[in-house]
């Protein structure tokens, strides 16, 4: 982030924002986790329930994280209007009281699928691989600038057309899931349009140099390649398992 006038640097002066802009969208346009091979499947209806429920109990890990490393990009903030927009997101996944939000909707799809929450919070079936590319995810947000935290939740630009493909897929392909424990996908396209549109109008307004808008770019492709880590280590599956 920065307040000073653009400066042209060795790599030249700054992106217009709308080349910036376009360069921001282009990153999840060409390495979301939506092209991997495990996604392909599970949106063609091809993974076996065995499958699914791992994908289930590894993204959990994920989830329950994303308000944890909110949370330390709400610390960096030293603006009120800031933390309080901020401050929604980990409202949405922790909800506003007991028994609700995402954390709660994830707990009801993993029952939806034959995992009981105890089974599902107990963590104890989460893959090595997914607690590594978690770890990476929340240690760049805790150890980033508060622009490379922000740039790097623009996977979520990619998020809510991710969600409609999965809500269709699982309604077709996987009916042993009952419907309601679809609702986290369904909140979440309204979610994720919200917040990656906040969040991009933050990143353009605080890049406001090349070096900048490079780290916010970067930021952006290392988590891409958090989430096909992510899903690398779920499709391979446990120790000695191969699916
Ligand atoms: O299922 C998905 O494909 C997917 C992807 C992403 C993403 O692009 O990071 C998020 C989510 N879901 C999600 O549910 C979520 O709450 C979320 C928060 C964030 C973030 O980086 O702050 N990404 C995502």
């Amino acid at each position: 982030m920065s307040t000073a006038a653009p400066t042209a640097t060795r790599t030249g002066g700054p992106w217009s924002p709308d080349e910036f802009t376009g360069r921001l969208r282009a990153v999840p346009a060409e390495r979301y986790h939506d092209r991997h091979p495990f996604n392909v499947r599970m949106h063609e209806g091809t993974l076996e329930p065995g499958e699914l429920r791992r994908w289930i109990i590894n993204r959990f890990h994920y989830q329950r994280h994303i308000p944890v490393k909110d949370a330390l990009i709400l610390a960096k903030f030293d603006d009120s209007s800031l933390r309080r927009s901020w401050l929604r997101r980990i409202q949405d996944h922790d909800g506003l009281v007991e028994g609700e939000g995402g954390i709660e909707r994830w707990l009801r799809l993993g029952e939806a699928a034959g995992i009981d929450r105890a089974r599902l919070r107990s963590g104890t079936e989460v893959l090595p691989g997914v607690r590594l590319a978690v770890d990476g995810y929340v240690n760049f947000c805790r150890l980033g600038s508060p622009l490379e935290a922000v740039a790097a939740s623009l996977t979520e630009l990619a998020a809510p057309g991710i969600m409609r493909t999965r809500i269709e897929a699982f309604e077709l392909h996987y009916r042993w899931i009952a419907a309601d424990g679809l609702s986290y996908f369904r909140d979440r396209i309204g979610q994720g349009g919200r917040d990656s549109e906040e969040a991009l109008a933050l990143v353009i307004a605080w890049a406001t140099t090349r070096r900048e808008q490079e780290a916010a770019v970067a930021a952006l492709r290392f988590k891409c390649d958090v989430l096909w880590s992510l899903l690398d280590a779920i499709d391979h599956g446990p120790a000695g398992e191969r699916p």
